[in-house]
């Protein structure tokens, strides 16, 4: 899916952007097809597997709040079972990947159980070494983030997880939304590549734009992962650190023309420079009239735009000691059949 290619693969996070509504969801599936995304994904709750009781009587005092408890919010954004497969069932008509992240045991039951292609530990659960061991357990391949944690503790995730397989995905992550810039620490991804070099490394963001997700792909970054919303202005936490479809399609773009952009570590003269090295490539030129016979020194070249071409400027030093066979001009190319 994502480690056999060198094809970034790109999670549209519809999360709870779905303000609770199956039709707004269908549609946000739909958005996130026609702007490219490989995979549509929403967040799979078991209210009181995820929560305790205190923690959903709590009450939510906010701007984006759906219910006057935490868990009365939570409720009404929440999806049941049937409306999870009805959305599945939508996405495959549409040609796109559907998954969820698993918030708790339950949830990553049913997960398995309706086969989404892989699961989605979000960084809510990345310490959450009983779920990560449950998961890494039924060999699904397992995409985790690792917002909220420090180093040790993402050490901790690969070695829990390696103990079962390798398919799995690690994504550097910073839990604020929106991140500030300063926060990113988009160098983390260098260190995941370097300590875990046998595993995909992606990039949850949660910043504002669409540059620095582009440049974690620079970075090697295999998964991209982003928020999706049909209007940034909607109640609800994730809506402002979202891209729009106009931003998630350029998104999707920008990451396909640096995909090709990267190409291989291979520095040769290509083909489509070769009309700029016939017009202004150097030549290696006589800095003056010479005799045949003569010896080649450093002195008798300059190095200049010439027509026609000759040798290539940086060859003088192929060329010095060698005797002419002929006479030369001053300004004349230097060829290869003028000395033996
Ligand atoms: C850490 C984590 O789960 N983060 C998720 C993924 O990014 C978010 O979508 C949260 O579910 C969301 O921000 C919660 O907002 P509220 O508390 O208003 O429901
Ligand atoms: C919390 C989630 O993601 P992340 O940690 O990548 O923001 C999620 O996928 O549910």
């Amino acid at each position: 899916m994502w480690s056999t290619s060198q094809r970034t693969f790109i999670i549209a996070e519809i999360g709870q952007n779905h303000q609770g509504d199956l039709d707004i969801a269908k549609q946000l599936i739909k958005t996130a097809k026609d702007c490219g995304a490989d995979c549509a994904k929403f967040q799979k709750t078991s209210l009181r597997d995820k929560f305790t009781e205190s923690a959903l009587n709590k009450p939510y005092v906010s701007a984006n709040a759906f219910g006057t408890t935490y868990g009365e919010h939570k409720s009404a954004l929440e999806f049941t079972e049937e409306e999870f497969k009805l959305l599945q069932e939508y996405a495959n008509t549409m040609g796109i990947l559907f998954t969820a992240s698993a918030m708790d045991p339950i949830s990553l039951d049913f997960l398995i159980r309706i086969k989404v292609p892989f699961v989605k530990i979000g960084s809510g659960d990345a310490n959450n070494f009983l779920l990560l061991e449950k998961a890494a357990k039924t060999n699904i391949p397992l995409i985790i983030s690792t917002g909220m944690q420090t180093m040790e503790k993402v050490r901790d995730i690969y070695q829990t997880v390696s103990k079962y397989h390798k398919n799995f995905a690690l994504l550097h992550c910073v839990s604020s939304y929106p991140t500030p810039f300063e926060d990113i620490n988009l160098n983390v991804i260098n260190l995941y590549k370097k300590e875990f070099p046998d595993i995909t490394i992606g990039y949850s963001g949660h910043e504002l734009g669409i540059h620095i997700s582009t440049a974690a792909v620079a970075l090697g970054c295999k998964i991209i992962e982003r928020h999706i919303t049909l209007d940034k202005k909607q109640k609800g936490t994730d809506h402002k650190c979202s891209l729009d479809p106009k931003e998630f399609k350029k998104l999707v773009e920008d990451i396909r023309t640096l995909e090709k952009a990267m190409g291989e570590p291979v520095k040769i003269l290509r083909e489509s420079e070769k009309p700029c090295y016939e017009k202004l490539g150097k030549s290696l030129v006589y800095a003056r009239p010479l005799h045949k016979g003569h010896t080649l020194e450093l002195s008798d070249f300059h190095v200049k735009v010439s027509v026609p071409k000759g040798i290539d400027g940086s060859d003088m030093m192929k060329v010095v000691g060698k005797k002419l066979v002929g006479n030369v001009r001053e300004n004349e190319p230097v060829l290869a059949g003028d000395f033996i």
